[in-house]
């Protein structure tokens, strides 16, 4: 007999109840979204990245307990959909690819990550993160990471590494649609301690990323100086973004359509925050016109940081 659509139900991270699209087949229910191309599987704690992605994850009942699993399952189809939907991009690759997402990578692992080929979540250790994919701000950054690598493909690394980051972490937060939400995994991170994020966009100094070019952080471009500070540089684009949206009383849909057309339209490998200004302000001007406010906003929102 044929595998066909199911809806499991099950509670995320939190404890929030949510249901999502299972497949069915020979009376087992499996993490498989046919409709979006989704595959969840588990790395059983296992961190080795050679057995990778691991066992597809099945239930007997498709009443699903692993929070972990619900979470990164249904994250996925929310980050397809708004590509679909906003940007008419079918999946990373433009071209219906499979999502392929791994929990339960290695122990007390706080970690998340796209290795190139699918996205991979620790579990964290309990006190710095709960489980990674907990989060829709994180699971949207890690799928963005493919795009950026299918798009322009930044080089992890200095500034166009900052810009990679940057743009993940636009996308994110766009995708999670908080009111002034410009946290990243402020769900997933430090459960005993409210308030606090992995990073602020609109206040990175509060996590002592700079904000300004004049506050650049010259790290080492190896793995201790996170590749030239690809995670603190950021700050500075991240910034940038804000200012843009906060000014121009741009909608976030239309903020993002001119970060996506930068990011697939005029960025490339290379690409540092001076080529990304240009870029933006390309775009705006392509979907707004070139006398439009959008792009007097957009050329402020990167002056304001010091670029241009
Ligand atoms: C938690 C974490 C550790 C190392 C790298 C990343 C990474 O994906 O760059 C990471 O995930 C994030 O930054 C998500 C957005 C909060
Ligand atoms: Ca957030
Ligand atoms: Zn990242």
């Amino acid at each position: 007999n044929k595998a066909t659509h199911a809806t499991g139900t099950g509670k995320g991270v939190l404890g929030d109840n949510k249901s999502f699209n299972t497949l069915s087949s020979s009376g087992t229910y499996y993490l498989q979204d046919s409709t979006r191309n989704l595959k969840t599987y588990t790395a059983r704690n296992s961190a080795n990245e050679n057995l990778l992605p691991g066992t597809l994850l099945s239930d007997s009942d498709n009443y699903w307990t692993d929070g972990a699993a619900v979470d990164a399952h249904t994250y996925a189809a929310e980050v397809y959909d708004y590509y679909k939907t906003k940007f008419n991009r079918n999946s990373f690759d433009g071209n219906g690819a499979a999502i392929k997402s791994t929990v339960h990578f290695g122990r007390n692992f706080n970690n998340a990550y796209w290795n190139g080929a699918q996205m991979i979540y620790g579990d964290g250790d309990g006190s710095t993160f709960v489980p990674l994919s907990g989060a829709l701000d994180v699971v949207g950054h890690e799928i963005t990471h493919a795009v950026i690598e299918r798009s322009a493909n930044l080089v992890y690394e200095n500034q166009s590494g900052a810009l990679n980051e940057s743009f993940a972490d636009v996308l994110g937060n766009l995708i999670e649609d908080r009111d002034n939400g410009w946290l990243l995994g402020e769900d997933i991170y430090t459960p005993s301690v409210s308030g606090d994020a992995l990073r602020s966009m609109s206040n990175p100094e509060s996590q002592g990323d700079p904000a300004h070019m004049d506050d650049y952080k010259n790290l080492p471009n190896t793995r201790e100086g996170d590749w030239g500070g690809v995670h603190t540089n950021s700050g500075i684009p991240n910034k940038a973004f804000v200012n843009f949206v906060e000014t121009s009383g741009i909608t976030r849909d239309n903020a993002g359509k001119v970060w996506y057309r930068a990011l697939t339209s005029y960025m490339t490998s290379r690409s540092d925050f001076d080529d990304a200004r240009n870029a933006t302000i390309q775009a705006a001007t392509d979907l707004f016109g070139s006398s439009s406010t959008e792009v007097t906003a957009v050329t402020n929102a990167w002056a304001a940081v010091g670029v241009g």
